[in-house]
């Protein structure tokens, strides 16, 4: 027998890895690097990973602990798969333990591997079509669903539902005998002359044409492109090209989506234009649907991995192209536990990899946009709109000039009526849930707010209730005033709620229907809000920034934006880029298809500058702007952040704890703080901030791995909540 010494990264935020024993009959048994073993952690069993073995350790042998067990022999992550995980531990000051483990799905992080079990998949019945016909004639949905099937043989109930269809229409379908359910062929994905829909594909003009030609030309070596393209230009049809020639090649394609589960139609558009096994991967699957996708990406089985950013982490047997959809998305930014970017990541693991990644939006990130600058990314540009759909006309309405009847202007209305005659449907976006931001008493003026986060509640009317918007908490809407007994209690400022009843009121005729994290919160109560809309059952849809992601409605012409003030004058200063981003989207939805489109901003300030430039010379022209005016302030992408953030039931200590941290000498960075977070109380902890920030990356990272030794010996180190995000996004929270 020999004695291993094997390095284990281990699920725990203490940042290194543990030493156990492991005694093998002869050193060809020795696992793996990145197998799992089960070992004894203080008065737990965790699963780890094996980072590295050695026949010798610098510890007395007898002291160091046995595995419990090896779980699996052979590497979960191939080498080099590892070496980046390890890479973005590395990168984000992250427990390596952690990262593995996340970037496991949640099946394999239990002890028993599970069973394999094979993937179902749907086929349609041999039945004579006119018996097909008589048996849905009354029944729409599972008529659509039946084609689907038909037109895509092998579907999983995970794509199906995806794709907007539900489990009562499959159901029904199955009780008909119209579709039967067959287990998955696993075999590796082979490109065949049927793999493509070619009746689906568009003739690509010049800029795509040379966009498609760019991504080609870099294949089997890796190259970032940024695929710059107004909302409308074709860029899914570029994504589409690309791809095909990448799985002609029988490689695989990973596409990062801000949020798949929401937008069906995002899914069908690969489905219709390929004939391949397509694996998925967002929250709305159960772990088990996860682990399947994940399967069939390993094994080679799945040609395109579509997923939300922790789909990243997925192994694959023979990737060949990454893109990033939306890259400007704050989605893709992990905002707890492993802080993560996924676009950011997304390039490493395409270099690491030596293939192609493709960064795509209308409206991409100032760092991607410095990026292109830099020459790091290839820049490609997509500048009018496919097919013949036109740019909207965007108009600013002086809101300080307009008499507001509950927050809306008389040109407004007058544009929404006009829009209704001509039916067409209008898009009213309003980025405040709820039915107002705040009530208060009109005779002492008390305002309900919630003591734990010193912050308002948010009225809601359906049901009636008053909710925090920051940690979540309920409460019933008094009649009283608590403090004078006063019954003139009432809403202030505007939400979507109100919103939606005010446009009620004023067009009765139009039916209206709000969008949000409320009104969709039931399992596929979107899916048909879209179905109504696309329709045109609704006229006007009332929504916050949900309704700006990637939808496509051909017949909203007039898109309304309503205030957007608070951005131009916001602490952060990303706000500016952000509304931007916003304003652009939202304002690409309208005028889609053949009518033209139109797009009024309401704001008080519509002299300000940042707005100006917006309008008048487009997004692109104001983020060059904004990344110039970036470098002067010496911000990011100019410089490099990273954020300490501490929490406890008092102020005292995480003032204490990050002052150790900011007394540390550290070379050529400035730090601001500690300093209250600008939500400085929320579900009743204290938060503080400390900001570090550097000219050069590495700079920034030197003086982290300083702090962090700091921060892990301090005596206060687990009486603070407290966490490090490295390139935060967003320092209001
Ligand atoms: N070369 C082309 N010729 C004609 N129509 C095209 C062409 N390329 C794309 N289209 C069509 O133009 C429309 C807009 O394209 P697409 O949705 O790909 O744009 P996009 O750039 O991804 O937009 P967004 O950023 O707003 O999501 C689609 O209906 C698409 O089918
Ligand atoms: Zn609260």
């Amino acid at each position: 027998m020999t004695d291993l010494f094997l390095e284990v990264a281990l699920p725990v935020p203490m940042r290194q890895s543990y030493t156990y024993k492991l005694s093998v009959a002869s050193l060809k048994d020795a696992p793996d690097i990145g197998a799992r073993v089960l070992v004894q952690f203080t008065s737990r069993q965790l699963i780890g990973f094996v980072l590295s073995v050695a026949e010798s350790c610098a510890y007395d042998a007898e002291k160091v602990k046995p595995v419990i067990s090896v779980l699996s022999a052979e590497a979960t992550f191939s080498p080099q798969h590892m070496a980046f995980l390890a890479q973005a531990a590395n990168y984000y000051h992250h427990p390596i333990g952690e990262v593995l483990n996340i970037a496991l799905p949640a099946v394999l992080r239990q002890i028993d591997k599970p069973k394999p079990e094979p993937v179902m998949v749907w086929h349609c019945q041999d039945v004579n079509p006119d018996v097909v016909e008589t048996a849905l004639k009354s029944a729409k949905k599972q008529k659509a669903l039946f084609q689907a099937i038909a037109q895509k043989p092998g579907l999983t109930w995970a794509e199906l539902r995806t794709l907007g269809y539900t489990k009562a229409q499959l159901n029904g379908l199955e009780e008909k005998q119209l579709i039967l359910s067959k287990a998955q062929q696993i075999s590796p994905f082979h490109w065949q002359q049927n793999c493509i829909n070619e009746e689906a594909k568009h003739q690509l003009n010049t800029e795509q044409a040379l966009a498609v030609s760019a991504i080609n030309h870099a294949a089997d070596s890796f190259q970032s492109f940024l695929l710059e393209g107004i909302t409308g230009s074709g860029k899914t049809e570029v994504y589409l090209q690309a791809i095909e020639e990448t799985l002609k090649r029988n490689q695989q394609v990973l596409v990062l989506v801000p949020e798949i589960g929401l937008t069906p139609q995002t899914l069908s558009r690969f489905e219709q234009r390929f004939n391949v096994p397509i694996a998925i991967h967002h929250s709305g699957l159960n772990d088990k649907e996860r682990y399947e996708a994940w399967q069939m990406a390993k094994t080679g089985h799945a040609a395109l991995l579509i997923g939300t950013r922790s789909a990243l982490f997925s192994s694959f047997k023979s990737l060949g192209l990454i893109i990033v959809d939306e890259e400007h998305d704050n989605s893709f930014k992990q905002q707890d536990t492993f802080r993560y970017q996924a676009r950011d990541l997304a390039v490493l693991r395409a270099r690491g990899l030596n293939i192609p990644i493709v960064l795509g939006s209308a409206t991409p990130a100032l760092e991607s946009i410095a990026n292109a600058q830099l020459g790091k990314f290839t820049h490609l540009t997509l500048t009018k709109r496919a097919g013949n759909a036109s740019v909207a006309k965007i108009d600013i309405i002086d809101a300080s000039t307009h008499r507001l009847e509950q927050g809306l202007s008389k040109p407004v209305l007058d544009a929404i009526a006009a829009t209704l005659n001509k039916q067409e449907q209008v898009m009213v976006f309003l980025n405040r849930r709820g039915y107002a931001p705040a009530i208060n008493c009109q005779e002492c003026f008390w305002l309900a707010d919630c003591k734990r986060c010193n912050k308002p509640y948010t009225l809601h009317q359906h049901p009636a209730r008053l909710i925090c918007h920051h940690c979540g908490s309920q409460k019933r809407v008094p009649v009283q005033c608590p403090e004078c007994g006063s019954t003139h209690i009432h809403p202030l400022g505007q939400g979507t709620e109100q919103l939606e009843e005010l446009l009620n009121q004023k067009f009765e005729q139009a039916s209206i229907v709000r969008i949000d994290r409320d009104s969709t919160r039931k399992k596929g109560s979107m899916q048909t809000l879209f179905n109504d809309i696309h329709q045109g059952k609704h006229h006007i849809l009332v929504g916050t920034q949900m309704l700006a992601k990637g939808h496509h409605f051909a017949n909203v012409t007039l898109v309304v934006v309503l205030d957007i003030d608070g951005a131009l004058f916001s602490y952060d200063f990303r706000a500016g880029e952000h509304m931007a981003q916003l304003v652009t989207q939202v304002s690409g939805r309208a005028g889609r298809a053949s009518k033209p489109g139109h797009v009024l901003i309401q704001s008080q300030y519509p002299q300000h500058p940042l707005l100006q430039d917006l309008v008048l010379n487009g997004y692109g022209h104001f983020a060059r702007q904004a990344l110039t005016d970036r470098k002067l302030a010496g911000l990011p992408p100019a410089s490099f952040q990273a954020l300490f953030r501490a929490e406890a039931n008092n102020d005292t200590l995480p003032k204490q704890f990050l002052t150790a941290l900011a007394d540390t000498p550290i070379a050529s960075c400035q730090v601001a703080g500690p300093m209250p977070a600008p939500a400085e109380k929320k579900a009743g902890k204290y938060r503080f901030h400390l900001l570090i920030q550097a000219k050069q990356r590495n700079t920034l990272h030197r003086a982290l791995s300083s702090l962090l030794q700091v921060a892990q010996q301090h005596s206060l180190t687990s009486r603070v909540r407290w966490t490090l995000d490295v390139d935060p996004i967003d320092l209001t929270w």
